[in-house]
């Protein structure tokens, strides 16, 4: 059998009194892009951490491609690009002279470490400001150029923490496509974030961490089919929502009531059936779509985490 991209076996870790992961397993397919998903804190920069090597567990086993990373760290970091949170760039290089720094470190040289550092550029966008400061640039194009360091040894794994935090809107959909085109030429990607909207659109199968533990993962439709609460919004003119002894839960929701049930079916026909006897004007009834935004929040519950 042809092993996973990533498998992450009962892996706990712990800084000092904190336990940041308790108990973790998880597996990532080859050529996918797998969504690690988590409110603050969660764990999920410290699982991705010793997916890279940066991290030791205090215990499980970890294997990138099949190589035992406790074994072989060097072998398996080979194999891994990892682009973590914070921008690690110098500022007061050029986007060339940062890139051929990065690459250096990977033991590249001559004319395969410029070829490679064109293409990375071209890859995030950024081969016409290539010669210019990283000062220079703005938030979304330290966050690309950042990609593109990781990019440099064409791993087959590359692992992104949290890439459009503070971007504007073209950047990252600029970082979508990217993901999407490396994905398309096998390249199998982790993507960190809490927007889930984002993971909704480029992910094939995700995991929800919330205080080191895996509460759900899986393909993205079945999360959803799992875990999604089944919802009807409907909207009349009336200043009351409609009487539904099947909705579990009734909230205002922009111009009328959204109905949580297990039966929304049962739900429509209800509302259907007091408009017509009542006369009430019917505005809106539809059959809500489940997200991964309320798998989430049902998940991992709506207080804050500092
Ligand atoms: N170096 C450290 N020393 C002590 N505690 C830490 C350290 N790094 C992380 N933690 C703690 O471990 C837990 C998991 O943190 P981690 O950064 O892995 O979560 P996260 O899901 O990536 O969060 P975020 O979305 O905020 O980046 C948190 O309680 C955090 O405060």
């Amino acid at each position: 059998m042809i092993p996973p991209a990533i498998s992450l076996q009962s892996v706990r870790k712990s800084y000092g009194a904190n336990l940041a992961l308790a108990d973790v397993t998880l597996t990532v397919r080859r050529g996918t892009c797998f969504g690690l998903l988590g409110p603050n804190g969660a764990g999920k920069s410290t699982a991705m951490k010793i997916v890279c090597g940066v991290l030791k567990p205090d215990a499980g086993q970890v294997s990138v491609l099949g190589v035992d990373v406790a074994r072989d760290p060097f072998a398996a970091r080979r194999l891994v690009g990892y682009v973590p949170q914070d921008i690690t760039l110098y500022e007061s290089l050029t986007a060339v002279d940062n890139l051929q720094f990065f690459g250096g470190l990977y033991g590249l040289r001559g004319a395969t470490l410029s070829n490679r550092v064109q293409d990375a550029l071209r890859r995030v966008g950024l081969a016409s400001r290539a010669r210019d400061r990283v000062g220079t640039y703005s938030g979304g194009m330290k966050r690309r150029l950042n990609i593109a360091a990781a990019l440099l040894h064409r791993p087959q794994l590359l692992i992104l923490d949290e890439p459009t935090v503070g971007v504007d809107p073209q950047s990252r959909n600029h970082i979508l496509e990217l993901i999407r085109g490396l994905r398309a030429d096998g390249v199998t990607v982790v993507y960190a974030t809490h927007y889930m909207e984002e993971a909704e659109a480029v992910c094939d199968d995700v995991a929800i961490l919330d205080h080191g533990r895996v509460l759900t993962q899986g393909a993205l439709g079945e999360v959803l089919a799992r875990h999604a609460p089944r919802a009807v919004y409907v909207a009349w003119a009336n200043d009351a929502p409609p009487q539904c002894p099947e909705a579990e839960e009734i909230q205002a929701h922009r111009q009328g009531w959204v109905l949580r049930s297990p039966q929304p079916l049962t739900v429509m026909r209800r509302v259907m059936d007091q408009a017509e006897s009542r006369s009430i004007r019917l505005e809106a009834l539809e059959l809500m779509r489940p997200s991964l935004e309320s798998v989430f929040l049902s998940l991992t519950g709506t207080s804050l985490r500092d």
